[in-house]
């Protein structure tokens, strides 16, 4: 996977530009508030359909203007292809494949991509969330359909929710829940079967990685914990969902919410069999998601048969010279890169990629 050019217009602080990058690290330099992490948006937003920071797209155009676009030329398989997304105020935004119109959730699988900021080092002592978010965004990268099912489940979850709180202020019968139960059973036991061989994937990966940053001492283990389950695991998912779900009704009908499924679930990551979220200190926590990061890629690369580009925002700072040469080693002539920085600094001794020195929404190269 490569970008070739990304060309904007009234995105964010760019008026209009058009770059073309390097196959292998392009760096962003520039002092704060400049535009370094805009550039990077624009990337994750063409590899997944929105910002991984605002979720309200009127904030991507340029103040005072009506329209905004982002497009993004990019090789998958030696193929070229591009999408573009358009963003009009008031209205969807609108996204090419190729020049074909496709909806938001066709596009994720099409330029894959992995952003590393400095909030993913929350995310082993984070909430739940960010871990569950952390694998879908893996696994529905690596296999789209996964990401349609996800799509449904969240939808079918909202509209149960909202049948409970009915249920509950007296307005409908708990007879309705049943077919909804029936199908949130069948879509939960897919998501997590997915996410299971993930993790198996994952922890191997992470592990490996792992023991290299820390020269063998340490080993690290993530799994994947099925909320409500005492055992290991269950042969029959679905109708284990389908179980849990009759038997937490009643509780669910008063809180309102369903207790059981895949949006409930954790990842635990152990390191030499202690838990890395309790007992872990920071350098080792940072350690784990560096190692969880690289495996990322790696199970990307061995799902689709390519790397995916790279993100690094923000991230060179916040990690020390060994965690920061084991990320450069990996990363050089294997992955295209694209970070951001303050500076030079983190740069100078590895004389690597191409830099652009960014300020005030101008690129210069
Ligand atoms: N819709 C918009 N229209 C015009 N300018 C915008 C818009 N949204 C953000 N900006 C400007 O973009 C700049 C922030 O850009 P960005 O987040 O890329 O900073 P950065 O260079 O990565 O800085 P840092 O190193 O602090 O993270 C700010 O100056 C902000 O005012």
């Amino acid at each position: 996977m490569r970008v070739n050019r990304l060309i904007l217009h009234n995105f964010r602080n760019y008026v209009n530009i058009n770059i073309e990058f390097t196959a292998n690290i392009n760096v962003f330099i520039g002092p704060n508030a400049q535009g370094k992490t805009n550039l990077l948006e624009a990337l994750y937003i063409a590899a997944m359909g929105r910002s991984h920071r605002t979720t309200t797209d009127q904030e991507l155009i340029r103040w005072d203007q009506t329209a905004a676009s982002a497009e993004v030329v990019f090789y998958r398989q030696e193929v070229e292809n591009s999408v573009k997304i358009k963003f009009i105020a008031n209205q969807n935004k609108e996204i090419l494949y190729n020049s074909h119109p496709v909806p938001a959730r066709e596009i994720i699988g099409s330029l894959n991509a992995i952003l590393f900021s400095p909030e993913d080092l929350l995310l082993i002592k984070g909430a739940p969330a960010l871990r569950r978010r952390f694998l879908d965004n893996e696994i529905s990268q690596a296999n789209p359909p996964y990401y349609k099912h996800l799509l449904n489940y969240n939808r079918m979850l909202h509209q149960r929710n909202n049948l409970l709180k009915k249920i509950r202020e007296g307005k409908s019968s708990a007879e309705l829940l049943s077919p909804w139960d029936e199908q949130i059973a069948n879509t939960a036991a897919t998501l997590t079967q997915k996410r299971l061989e993930a993790v198996k994937k994952l922890t191997m990966l992470a592990n490996l990685h792992h023991r290299k940053i820390t020269s063998s001492q340490e080993n690290l283990t993530v799994a994947y914990h099925i909320n409500g389950l005492n055992q290991d695991k269950t042969d029959d998912l679905k109708s284990w969902y389908l179980e849990q779900l009759n038997q937490q009704r009643r509780q669910d009908i008063m809180t309102g919410s369903t207790s059981v499924g895949p949006h409930r679930d954790d990842l635990i990551f152990s390191v030499n069999g202690k838990n890395l979220r309790t007992f872990g200190s920071q350098g080792q926590q940072r350690t784990g998601v560096l190692a969880l990061k690289l495996a990322e890629l790696e199970f990307i690369k061995s799902e689709t048969g390519e790397y995916p580009i790279l993100l690094l925002d923000d991230v060179m700072s916040e990690l020390d010279a060994a965690r920061r040469s084991e990320l450069l080693l990996f990363i050089r002539e294997r992955i295209q890169t694209f970070i951001t920085a303050a500076d030079e600094q983190y740069f100078s001794q590895s004389k690597i990629g191409k830099f652009y020195r960014i300020l005030g929404g101008t690129v210069t190269e």
